[in-house]
């Protein structure tokens, strides 16, 4: 055994106990037990060797997995040089040549290269180098040949969690052709005895039957996969839809009452943190039963519809509306004093007043009457609602068409119209 030799096996072996070190220990920090001390967490470690940035650290995991198999090849080859079974020479050019590949990896992998690349992971070119190395290791490696039919096995397996059909076929092929050159020539190099070339047509079979398994249980897992990914987005679908059942009214898109009642909750506390009240308003469209009665329920739908519409346009982002029943629509204004949400009230009964509010009446037009009040401190939401309501009531009496704040409100009523 001469120094270099022994030098390469050394690293070999110490790269080896690398690899498995920070495969466990990005297992331990992916687990991250709260029981182990912040500084054995080795998140440090595994920042340092993979990478700080999550995605890359989760490539980085499954390249170190193909590099303990990959160094795993090279050790075992380096022993049978110790053991004298493998020549010394071949071994070096195959250990030094597998050693530089996987450093241009690790490279391209640690520099964030691989970002660039259309398959970040690498996972094919690698596979397909590995899978090359180990028809070599199959080449050199005399009676530990079948540890390279071993390895091969193993690499595949690992990638066809991530791997499609069409790759598998691909990397199968590769290796049933290398693997079937390799075979062919180790038997020639046995002397083309009988009982050599049987076992490397035994081998060469039962590879082939290996692959072919793997291709058909790949293409079984992208079938569950491709379903279980329909079932996901039919799922989704369907929440997306439950949850705009639950939140949205259907014949106007707006609001229902259960959310508005939330978000006003929502904003009753906000108003407790940050001291800034909110006025309420509530809308009531002027003689609708009219509407209804003169021009059906169809166009009365049609005219709730637009007149939602046009109340949605006139408010500011932050603003919230929703059908609060039949006919009525409740109006959140954040941030907002009375005297401001009756002039926005004013502006949207302006504008619907130039409205067409159904295509089959487009002469019709309608208004609506609204009562405006605004949060009192501490006050339950109940209050400010029929405060609002009673508004509401004011200014139908009054004559509709009109914005009025609450009777009982003390501060100077203002009729904004
Ligand atoms: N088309 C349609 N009509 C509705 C809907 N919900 C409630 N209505 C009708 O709205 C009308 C409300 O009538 P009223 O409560 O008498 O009020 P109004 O006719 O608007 O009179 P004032 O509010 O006093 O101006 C009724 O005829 C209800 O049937 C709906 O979803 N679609």
């Amino acid at each position: 055994m001469d120094s270099p030799l022994q030098s390469v096996q050394l690293l070999m072996l110490l790269g080896l106990v690398a690899s498995v070190m920070t495969i466990a220990t990005t297992r331990l920090m992916r687990l991250n037990p709260p029981w182990l001390p912040g500084w054995l967490r080795f998140a440090w470690l595994s920042d340092l060797v993979l990478s700080a940035d999550p995605r890359q650290k989760a490539l980085g995991r499954r390249f170190m997995v193909g590099v303990a198999n990959c160094l795993a090849g090279v050790l075992a080859l380096n022993v049978g040089v110790v053991h004298g079974l493998i020549d010394a020479t071949a071994c070096l050019y195959l250990t030094s040549a597998a050693l530089v590949t996987l450093a241009v990896f690790y490279a391209l992998m640690r520099s964030g290269l691989n970002q660039r690349l259309a398959d970040p992971s690498m996972v094919e070119p690698q596979t397909w180098v590995i899978i090359g190395f180990l028809a070599w290791g199959y080449l050199i490696g005399g009676p530990g040949r079948p540890v390279a039919l071993l390895l091969l096995v193993a690499i595949l397996t690992f990638t066809m969690s991530t791997t499609t059909f069409p790759q598998l076929v691909r990397e199968s092929s590769l290796a049933a052709a290398l693997f079937g050159a390799v075979m062919w020539r180790v038997a020639a190099l046995e002397g083309g005895s009988a009982s050599a070339d049987v076992m490397q047509w035994v081998f060469f079979c039962v590879l082939l039957l290996v692959l072919v398994t793997l291709c058909l249980l790949v293409a079984q897992m992208s079938r569950l996969r491709g379903e279980a990914q329909c079932h996901q987005a039919e799922l989704n679908d369907a929440l997306g839809r439950i949850r705009e059942l639950a939140t949205h009214d259907d014949l106007t898109g707006l609001f229902n009452r259960r959310h508005m009642l939330e978000r006003l909750n929502n904003e009753k506390h906000r108003t407790i943190r940050s001291g800034r009240s909110f006025c309420l308003a509530m809308i009531d469209i002027d003689h609708f039963k009219r509407v209804n009665d003169q021009f059906g329920h169809g166009t009365g739908d049609q005219v709730l519809g637009n007149v939602a519409n046009t109340i949605s346009a006139g408010l500011r982002e932050t603003d919230v509306v929703a059908r609060w029943g039949g006919e009525e629509f409740l109006v959140m204004f954040t941030d907002t004093d009375l005297l401001t949400a009756e002039r926005v009230l004013v502006r949207i009964q302006q504008a619907l007043a130039q409205t067409t509010v159904a295509e089959l009446a487009p002469q019709l037009r309608v208004t609506f009457s609204a009562g405006v009040t605004d949060y009192q401190p501490d006050e339950m939401l109940t209050r400010t609602i029929d405060r609002a309501d009673r508004a509401l009531y004011a200014a139908k009496a009054a004559g509709r068409a009109c914005v009025l704040r609450d009777p009982s409100d003390l501060r100077a009523s203002s009729q904004a119209a």
